[in-house]
């Protein structure tokens, strides 16, 4: 039995992909093959060695020590996209938040309750309405600064608004600058963006490059009267930089999903609470992709959508699979099929990949009657981790 602990709140359409006549899945597991997981942080866990993988059931993996992880030779995936359109909604909805009298005049509409003739109601609002008009999308710039699974589909709402949309990301990759709009005009650096845009919506990851880049000084570069988006992480941006602009007037007004104390009692905060991605629908995505990752790791050693390990998938051919980690250094592949051959082991089919540091090896081999063959490769200088996967 492969066992799976859980931590948050996982859709059961989710932990229903695991069978039960081969996983045990729970919240109190004692010696887990994997963690299933949303925004719990690990970093104060002491994970049992019996860990092999953990699945983030969503994009950012701020949550999880991956370079800790990656020297213990744990797999850590993510969902990539599963729940970009749920939060591509919600920035939409904070965008008109932000430019409509939607929620002072939904209160205002709560103070009227004494009001018990309809016409009388209908004629005061009417007299009152002009405090609560805004102004409208259409036609305005906005800014995204990272344009991966969200930033793309937030450019391609924001054009369809009929926005001029400007997109900043020094990271881009191939894939997702083929999904990008070709209407997305390109800013040199981010200074440029904030300069020329109404509003700006951060679709980066909580990383070191990305540690509060949205300070005093790339505030004092805005356009006055900017509406900051962010449904990214709090630590993006200085909390302290913030509220300055915005009692400066640099800043119209901060949407976000990430409160924090320093914002109490501003109108112009408008703060949610890290409810971007809670959808039914992106919970059951983000789930579901977790659940299929994790077993197609544990079951058969392959991996789709890691953060800190290359991709590698075979397909399975008879015999046994042995999967092994190593530090990405020269002759330890060598070294490993010297083994194999030693104890009279045929090789059926086989693939090394690295990234960075490490390197992940599938190597299909016909049925061992030996024993020993795994305890050989464990002993081989730079290999991490071996499994033997039946
Ligand atoms: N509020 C919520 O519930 C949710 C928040 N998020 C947050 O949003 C982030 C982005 O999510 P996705 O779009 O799915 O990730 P993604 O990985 O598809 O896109 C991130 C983009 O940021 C770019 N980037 C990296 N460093 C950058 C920099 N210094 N300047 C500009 N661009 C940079 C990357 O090149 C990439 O294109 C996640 O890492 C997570 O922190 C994601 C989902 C839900
Ligand atoms: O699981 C959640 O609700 C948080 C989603 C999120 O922040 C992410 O996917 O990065």
């Amino acid at each position: 039995m492969y066992k799976i602990k859980t931590f948050n709140q996982i859709s059961v359409k989710g932990l229903d992909r695991f069978g039960r006549d081969k996983y045990e899945v729970g919240s109190d597991i004692g010696h887990p093959d994997a963690i299933l997981l949303r925004s719990h942080k690990l970093h104060n866990e002491v994970l049992p060695d019996s860990v092999l993988a953990i699945a983030r059931a969503g994009a950012g993996v701020n949550n999880v020590p991956v370079d800790d992880y990656s020297k213990k030779g744990i797999v850590v995936f993510n969902t990539p996209g599963a729940n970009a359109n749920a939060v591509k909604e919600l920035v939409l909805a904070g965008m008109l938040l932000s430019s409509r009298g939607i929620k002072n005049g939904i209160d205002h509409v709560k103070t009227l309750h004494d009001i018990s003739d309809a016409a009388e109601l209908h004629k005061t609002l009417e007299a009152q309405k002009k405090q609560f008009a805004g102004q409208e999308l259409k036609g305005k710039t906005l800014g995204i600064i990272g344009l991966g699974a969200i930033g793309s589909l937030v450019a391609d709402m924001a054009l369809a608004l009929g926005m001029n949309v400007v997109g900043y990301d020094p990271a881009l990759s191939i894939e997702a600058a083929w999904r990008l709009s070709s209407d997305v005009q390109r800013a040199e650096n981010m200074h440029a963006l904030l300069a020329r845009c109404d509003y700006v919506s951060l679709h980066v990851p909580a990383i070191k490059p990305t540690l509060n880049m949205i300070n005093e000084d790339a505030l004092a570069q805005a356009k006055p009267g900017l509406v900051l988006v962010n449904f990214a992480r709090e630590s993006i941006v200085d909390p302290n930089a913030i509220a300055k602009a915005l009692d400066k007037g640099q800043l119209r007004t901060y949407v976000c999903d990430f409160p924090e104390p320093i914002f109490y009692g501003r109108d112009d905060v408008i703060a949610m609470p890290h409810i971007g991605a809670s959808t039914a629908e992106a919970e059951e995505n983000c789930a579901i992709m977790a659940a299929d990752q994790i077993m197609d790791f544990l079951e058969n050693g392959n991996i789709k959508n890691s953060v800190n390990f290359p991709a590698a998938a075979m397909p399975r051919v008879e015999g046994q699979r042995i999967v092994f980690t190593n530090e990405n250094v020269p002759k330890v592949l060598g070294s490993v099929l010297s083994v194999l051959a030693d104890h009279n082991v045929n090789v059926l089919d086989m693939m090394n990949k690295s990234r960075g540091d490490l390197a992940y090896n599938i190597l299909d081999v016909e049925q061992m009657d030996n024993g020993h063959v795994i305890d050989a490769i464990k002993n081989i200088e730079h290999v991490t981790t071996v499994r033997l996967i039946d």
